[in-house]
């Protein structure tokens, strides 16, 4: 591919991205698989460049852009090379008009800026858009991990969590053979630290109820290998994910799958029976920008009203299965206040039996009831976590 074919390629690329943001369709990564699988001229070189490209002018932008073409142009218009690509040559951009209006550049979307956590200042915002590192987690069920540290280039302990290894963004491990043994996962630190909040036991009996595909169920059975996990969502397609990844790990879980709507009836046996039920609730994912800036063009304000109800629904769906003494831990992948501090208070209003007790690990911010962790402050993926106690 030209240098200029490539920029086209990018172009047609975010028209995808902008209509898949609105539409809710997959994520960039996906629709970039799905693009190259039908066109086998592009080498890996034009797929990285183009790749590459194409990111750089997604995380330009923190309003959805009119279109893939405006969203490039304002990367051009602040890049003298990339902009003498829009030479009207075959398969490459036309030339840039004056009258085309670029994207407007931005971190943070402007509607949702007042909605951040107090923590998460305009100082913040440049690095919830920086490349996030690749973390793994050390299934110390079957290993240590200082004795896995040498076995990866480069990578060194992560700060806050125990059971972690960082490593450079571009990585690669899913064929390294620590993987292929259940000795490691891909978890960035923030989720290993909401397992810890949970401060699971062998003995105890602990409900994941939005397991998904597991990432922290599995974190939780490798920190107490004789502990009851059970872990429930209403996706069956992620919830399946879990059972090759429990194996491979050694992980004994129970997953059960629920219908939205009659998740309490499915449940009732469990009713004060759990030392500790983990919501991993469904959120705007507003602190995994760095890994998926898109998100951004994704949210509406309709959007984040539906995700507060159903987290709101699900924090009640939860209280009553924790045992009297249990604890209950409510986390969002969000630093948006509606989904964090605000929703656990609301939470504590309808819950006089709950009483908020510090999460145990070292590292976030107080943030109302909870703690927030952000990429700036934590070098994690930004999250909000608060642990409730059941009188
Ligand atoms: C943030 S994700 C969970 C990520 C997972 N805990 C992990 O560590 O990989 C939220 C999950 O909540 C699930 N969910 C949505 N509505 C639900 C409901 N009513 N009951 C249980 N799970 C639900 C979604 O399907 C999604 O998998």
């Amino acid at each position: 591919m030209t240098p200029a074919a490539r920029v086209q390629a990018a172009i047609e690329i975010l028209e995808e991205v902008i209509a898949s943001a609105r539409d809710d369709g997959p994520p960039a990564d996906t629709i970039i698989q799905r693009y190259f699988k039908t066109r086998r001229y592009a080498g890996s070189k034009d797929r990285r460049a183009v790749r590459e490209l194409a990111f750089r002018a997604i995380r330009r932008s923190g309003d959805r852009p009119d279109s893939g073409r405006a969203a490039m142009i304002g990367l051009a218009d602040d890049d003298a090379q990339l902009l003498d690509l829009f030479d009207g040559s075959p398969h490459g951009p036309a030339a840039r008009q004056p009258a085309e209006a670029p994207a407007d550049a931005s971190d943070v979307p402007q509607w949702i800026r007042p909605m951040l956590s107090e923590h998460v200042g305009a100082a913040e915002w440049p690095a919830l858009l920086e490349r996030a590192p690749l973390d793994l987690r050390v299934n110390i069920a079957k290993i240590g991990r200082d004795d896995l540290l040498g076995q990866f280039d480069g990578a060194v302990p992560t700060p806050l969590s125990p059971w972690g290894l960082r490593l450079a963004s571009d990585s690669k491990v899913d064929d390294h053979p620590a993987f292929l043994d259940g000795l490691i996962e891909v978890q960035d630190e923030g989720s290993q630290l909401i397992a810890l909040a949970c401060r699971p036991e062998s003995g105890m009996r602990i409900l994941d109820l939005c397991a998904g595909a597991g990432g922290k169920a599995l974190a939780l059975a490798a920190a107490a290998p004789g502990a009851e996990i059970i872990a429930s969502d209403t996706n069956r397609a992620r919830l399946s994910q879990l059972r090759p990844r429990a194996d491979r790990a050694g992980a004994a879980i129970a997953t059960r799958l629920l219908d939205g709507g009659r998740e309490a009836a499915q449940l009732a046996d469990l009713e004060g029976q759990c030392d500790v039920v983990l919501v991993d609730a469904p959120c705007s994912g507003s602190g995994t920008w760095r890994r998926s800036p898109e998100g951004r063009w994704r949210l509406t304000q309709g959007r984040l009203d539906r995700l507060a109800r159903l987290q709101a629904h699900l924090l009640d769906l939860a209280a009553p299965l924790v045992r009297p003494g249990g604890a209950l831990i409510y986390a969002t992948c969000s630093i948006i206040r509606a989904e964090g501090a605000d929703q656990a208070r609301s939470f504590l209003g309808r819950h006089s039996s709950c009483m908020v007790q510090d999460v145990s690990f070292v590292g976030g911010r107080a943030d109302g009831p909870g703690r927030l962790l952000t990429p700036a402050h934590d070098s994690t993926d930004g999250f909000f976590v608060a642990r409730f106690v059941r009188s």
